[in-house]
């Protein structure tokens, strides 16, 4: 079965956030199950020289204002399709915002421009190349299963939700120059409060909805993490469905991680030490034997829960603990964790800025990981944590609710606990559990045997994979190729 994944990141080559890690790995994941998939994503500035070495396989004397190609390229074993369309994409910095902080004003129409070659991709395939299925990722890929509709052609599709909170809104007087007909624009359509919402296209046209977390598929059909979406979610509760993210175990491995000191297993967690003391010294910390060293690895918004563990911090030095925070995004969240360093020399360092070598040590030598999110899709940290023996202590929420088991009482006797959650998300609850912490850390044959389950949990695809084949299966049978 062959499938088209459209998306704006896939990494190695280009990330910003789990979106990337996630399209860079299903593709790996489903090898071996009959599904081959290739990923279209922009040639951006960064991935030229990539894009100079493949070959052609279409060219547009006219995409939304300027000439284009896509050409396919073989890399870290993905076959990639990538959309050369220089006055789009060739850009320095960040690949959606511009050098002001704010979204690139022609989004809507560069994004737009990925989905009519997915759709064009999707409909005519390229050379002898033909998907089955196209899977489309968060809301730069919404217009595919649109614009596919729109022209009559029935390749089924696929929409992946990774984060309800980005829905690529413009507004409704770019509706020609993306080339949508007015007929949809209406309330059961693409409209969004009077603007075009990218997501809700794809929510409304495509067979299939996925997310990446059964609890959080659960709570997008609700006002309260829907967004606004919730009515359209619950409209299509039966296509639906909630299928757990995965990590690439072959780059976070504790055993041949090469940004380690020295690689370790379950059995040789003294060399964890190792990490911990070099992580300790880049941050400039000074964190005793008996107190956690604990890290944060993250988009600095407020999604993400961090302006409470501001609030933390007394109680965190209180306990002699120490916390290494690594971090990009709003200004006040990073202006109030650098104000935290001078206020807590040695016990709280913060690097402001995105660094993926520096995450893997942070990883390796933390004792433990902290995401207070107030929602998280899945969330990709706590189960890099979990693989390297660093305790997540996570907000009962989303895919954290799935995949940490909390060290209640039960689950300590059942000897099944592999980090902490604490409900609800607010200040109070998470000092709470930055103190359970210390306390469990104190408690030397408690502490190591979590890190040991921790480290056994299956964090892979195994199981995922076999959803996503299962789900496509079922596609390719509602379109009659099967
Ligand atoms: N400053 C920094 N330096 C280096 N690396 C950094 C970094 N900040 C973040 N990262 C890395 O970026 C990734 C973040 O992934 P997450 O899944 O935790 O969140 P994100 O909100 O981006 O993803 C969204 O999509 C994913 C994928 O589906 C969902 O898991 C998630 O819940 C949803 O919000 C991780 O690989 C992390 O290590």
């Amino acid at each position: 079965m062959e499938v088209l994944f459209v998306g704006s990141e896939c990494a190695p080559f280009v990330k910003t956030g789990g979106l990337a890690d996630v399209i860079g790995v299903v593709p790996k994941a489903l090898t071996g199950r009959g599904v081959r998939i290739r990923v279209l994503l922009p040639a951006y500035q960064t991935l030229a020289d990539l894009a100079a070495n493949g070959r052609e396989v279409t060219r547009y004397d006219s995409l939304m204002g300027g000439s284009a190609r896509v050409v396919e390229v073989k890399a870290n074993g993905l076959d990639l399709l990538l959309l050369e369309a220089r006055h789009l994409f060739d850009r320095p910095g960040n690949i959606y915002l511009g050098p002001d902080g704010n979204d690139w004003g022609d989004n809507a129409i560069r994004f737009g421009a990925l989905c009519q070659v997915g759709a064009d991709l999707a409909e005519k395939g390229a050379g002898k190349w033909k998907p089955d299925i196209v899977h489309v990722h968060d809301w730069q890929a919404g217009l595919v299963p649109l614009y596919l509709r729109q022209r009559g052609c029935n390749v089924p599709c696929v929409v992946s939700i990774h984060n309800v909170a980005f829905q690529g809104l413009f507004d409704a007087g770019l509706l020609e120059k993306l080339g949508i007909s007015k007929s949809y624009f209406t309330s059961e359509g693409i409209e969004y409060y009077g603007r075009i919402s990218f997501l809700k296209a794809a929510l409304v046209c495509c067979e299939k909805i996925a997310t990446v977390s059964p609890t959080y598929a659960r709570e997008l059909m609700s006002p309260e993490f829907g967004m606004g979406l919730e009515g359209v979610l619950q409209a299509r509760r039966a296509d639906l469905s909630g299928i757990l993210n995965g990590i690439d175990l072959d780059v976070w491995n504790p055993e041949t991680d090469p940004m380690l000191p020295a690689g370790y297993n379950a059995r040789s967690l003294k060399k964890k030490g190792l990490a911990r003391a070099e992580l300790a010294e880049r941050f400039g910390l000074e964190p005793p034997r008996d107190a956690p060293l604990f890290c944060v690895i993250s988009r600095l918004t407020s999604q993400k829960g961090l302006d409470l563990l501001v609030q933390t911090l007394p109680a965190l030095t209180g306990r002699g603990a120490a916390l290494a925070l690594l971090g990009t995004g709003e200004k006040q969240l990073e202006d109030s964790f650098l104000a935290a360093t001078r206020r807590y020399p040695r016990q709280v360092g913060a690097v402001i800025g995105y660094d993926e070598a520096l995450s893997h040590l942070m990883q390796g030598g933390a004792d433990a990981i902290l995401i207070p999110s107030r929602f998280e899709p899945c969330g990709l940290t706590q189960l890099y944590g979990l693989r390297y023996g660093t305790i997540p202590v996570v907000s009962r929420t989303g895919g954290l609710a799935d995949t940490v088991i909390d060290a209640n009482e039960a689950a300590l006797i059942a000897n099944c606990a592999t980090g902490l959650q604490f409900s609800p998300v607010t200040a109070f609850a998470l000092e709470n559990a930055i103190h359970r912490t210390c306390d469990l850390f104190a408690q030397p044959q408690i502490w190591s045997a979590m890190i040991r389950r921790a480290m056994k949990h299956p964090v892979g695809w195994e199981n995922s994979a076999k959803s996503y084949a299962a789900l496509y299966a079922e596609l390719t049978m509602m379109s009659g190729k099967a």
